[in-house]
C-alpha cells in the first residue's frame, strides 16, 4: 500500500487521514475528548519503544518508528513529568519510576528538598510520512508533587497538583484537566497547525 504527501490545491494532500499511534487507552480518551471533531484521525494501539534522550528527541524518533510501522502519516506523544530539584527528572522516564516506586517513592524522592516543584510536559510530533521529517509540539503545565489524592486512574495524576489550583489532576473534574494540561497546551498548537497547513485527506491510497 502506497503512503505519500504531495502539495495539492491550498496545502498538502496525504494519502490517508492521520493515525494516532500509543499504547495508552487513557491518553488516547483525552486525546479524543480535547480533539473532538477538529482534527480527523485513526488511532492504532501499539507499544513503541520508550526511547532515551532530550523529550523533543524522543517524541520526533517514536514518530520515525510509527510511521515506518503504518507506512502513513502518524501523529504520537510522549509525556514527562519533570522534577525542578532533580533538574528535570524523571522527565521521560517518569513511566518506569511510577512502575517501580508509585506515587509514595516519587514523593520520597523529593523528601530531601524544599523544591516540590515540577512540570508536566507533553511532546506531540507529527509525520506526515515515513521519508518526511516530523514537526513537534510542546505543552507545559506548572505545579508540584504532593501526597496523592483522588483516584487512582491514570498514571501520576494524584500526585501532580497545577499552580492555581488546590486540587490535584486526579481529584479535578475531567474537563477541568483537559482545559489546563500539559496534553491540552500541545494540542492546542497541533490544532493551529492542521488549521494553517489546511491538509486534505485522501482514502486513495494511487496518489
Ligand atoms: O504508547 P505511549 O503513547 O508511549 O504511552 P505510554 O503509557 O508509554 O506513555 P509515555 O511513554 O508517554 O510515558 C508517560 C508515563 O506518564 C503517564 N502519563 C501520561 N500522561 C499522563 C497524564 O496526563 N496524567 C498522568 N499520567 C500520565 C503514562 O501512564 C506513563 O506512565
Ligand atoms: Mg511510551
Amino acid at each position: 500500500m502506497a503512503a505519500s504527501a504531495r502539495v495539492g490545491g491550498s496545502g498538502l494532500v496525504l494519502s490517508r487521514p492521520v493515525t494516532f499511534v500509543t499504547g495508552n487507552a487513557k491518553k488516547l480518551e483525552e486525546v479524543r475528548t480535547i480533539l473532538g471533531h477538529s482534527i480527523p484521525f485513526h488511532s492504532l494501539k501499539l507499544d513503541l519503544p520508550e526511547l532515551q534522550g532530550e523529550p523533543d528527541e524522543i517524541s520526533k524518533e517514536k514518530a520515525r518508528l510509527a510511521a515506518k510501522e503504518v507506512n502513513g502519516p502518524v501523529l504520537v506523544e510522549d509525556t514527562c513529568l519533570c522534577f525542578n530539584a532533580l533538574k528535570g527528572l524523571p522527565g521521560p522516564y517518569i513511566k518506569w519510576f511510577l512502575q517501580k516506586i508509585g506515587h509514595e517513592g516519587l514523593n520520597n524522592l523529593l523528601m530531601a528538598y524544599e523544591d516540590k516543584s515540577a512540570y508536566a510536559l507533553c511532546v506531540f510530533s507529527l509525520a506526515l510520512g515515513p521519508e518526511i521529517e516530523p514537526i513537534t509540539f510542546m505543552g507545559k503545565t506548572p505545579g508540584k508533587i504532593v501526597p496523592p489524592r483522588g483516584p487512582n486512574d491514570f498514571g501520576w495524576d494524584p500526585i501532580f497538583q497545577p499552580d492555581g489550583y488546590d486540587q490535584t489532576y486526579a481529584e479535578m473534574p475531567k474537563e477541568e484537566k483537559n482545559k489546563i494540561s500539559h496534553r491540552a497546551r500541545a494540542l492546542a498548537l497541533v490544532r493551529s497547525h492542521f488549521a494553517e497547513a489546511e491538509y486534505t485527506f485522501h482514502m486513495d491510497n494511487s496518489i
